[in-house]
Order: C-alpha cells, then structure tokens, then sequence
C-alpha cells in the first residue's frame, strides 16, 4: 500500500474521511457533483452504479497516476430503496418502516486508477444486516425531528443516539456508517498487485 502516487476520496462525508484515517490512509477530498441517477431497482446494483458514477465523475478530472475511491450507501426495507430524507416527515416514514425489524445497509464502493492509456475500474459491494428494537410512536418522532437522520441513508446513525434501537447487525458495523474499509484496503492491495504484474 505504499504505491499510491496520489489517493482522492470523491466524497462529502466525513464518516467515510474518517474510517479511511482509521486505518492510516488520508485521501484527498474531492466531492463529485453529478446528478446521481439510478436505473435499477436492485439495491446492490444501484450502490454499485451510483459509487461508479461518483468516482468516474471525479477520476475524468485527474491527472495519470491517481487512485480515486467512490461510495453510496442505501438503506433496503421493504422493497423500497431508502436513501437520505428529503424532510423530517420523510425521516419519521423511513423509521416507521424499518423499526422492531431486520433491514438491510448496503454499501457500493468503485476504485480507479487513473492510468495513462485509460482507467482501471474495480466495482463491489458489501452488505450488512441490522436489527432492530420496536419504537414507541414518541421516540419515533423525537429522533425524526432532530438533525441526526437528515444527512444519512434510511433517515438512520447507527453511531449516534439511534444506537439505543440497535438490536444487532450481521456484518461490517463500518458497512453501515459508508465504507467498509476492511474490504476497501483488500480490494486495493488486490488492484496494486495486479498493477504490479503489467
Ligand atoms: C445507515 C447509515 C448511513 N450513514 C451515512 C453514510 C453516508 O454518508 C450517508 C448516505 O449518503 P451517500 O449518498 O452514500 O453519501 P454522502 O452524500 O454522505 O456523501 P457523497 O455522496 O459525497 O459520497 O449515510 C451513516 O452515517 N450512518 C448510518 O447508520
């Protein structure tokens, strides 16, 4: 892992900046701005594209020799597709949906390396199971109403106050809060290796 000539994160949250510094790895920030669009109503599919689009919209503007990492993350319950609320309503139907049962974290994730004949792209997804402790209508409302849902997929933290409804998860905890670094340094240190085999 320590090959890269430069690393960017195309992304806006400081979860996924953090859990990268976790593991001793301090990317560049460069935010995409593209229109996220989804064409597929397969969750695993829709992270899978959406990571793609984010780093594919910041990788076109990189210089040769860059490694650029995406992510999306949803919330699956349902057969809906949840991603972040538009509104505290909106927070308050997404806890309602997902609480006193088993819900699904899906996190997309896309690596590419900026090469000088071309891009090399790894795509892959992670996913985690959470379960979750019945909600009294009261404390429903109360965390739809507070600011903590807004900026997160299923209207959810699993790191704040909404730990108290968390009954278990089966998976990578850090899956759920936007990138599961575990899988992201192996996916890596696979693409390096291959890069050192050409
Ligand atoms: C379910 C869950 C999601 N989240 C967050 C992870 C993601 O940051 C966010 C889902 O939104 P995303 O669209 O995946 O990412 P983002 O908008 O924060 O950043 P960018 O598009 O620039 O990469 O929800 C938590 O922090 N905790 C949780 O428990």
């Amino acid at each position: 892992m320590n090959k890269i000539e430069r690393l960017v994160l195309a992304s806006a949250s400081p979860r996924r900046k953090e859990l990268l510094a976790q593991i001793g790895i301090a990317p560049e920030i460069v935010p995409s701005t593209i229109e996220e669009k989804i064409t597929t109503n397969v969750p695993e599919e829709a992270v899978m594209e959406l990571s793609r689009q984010k780093a594919e919209d910041v990788a076109s503007r990189q210089q040769p020799g860059t490694y650029v990492i995406g992510a999306d993350t949803v919330v699956a319950a349902g057969g809906e597709i949840l991603g972040k609320p538009d509104c505290h309503e909106d927070a308050y139907r997404m806890i309602a949906l997902i609480e006193g049962k088993t819900h699904q974290v899906y996190t997309g994730v896309t690596l590419v390396y900026c090469g000088g004949h071309g891009n090399k792209v790894r795509t892959f997804v992670e996913r985690t199971d959470v379960h979750l402790y019945p909600m009294s209508e009261g404390e429903i409302r109360t965390y739809a109403d507070s600011a903590d849902p807004m900026d997160k997929a299923g209207a959810y933290g699993i790191q704040g106050k909404f730990a108290a409804f968390i009954k278990g998860i089966d998976g990578d905890y850090n899956n759920v809060v936007g990138l599961p670094v575990g899988r992201v340094y192996q996916e890596m240190k696979q693409m390096f290796e291959q890069e050192d085999k050409e």
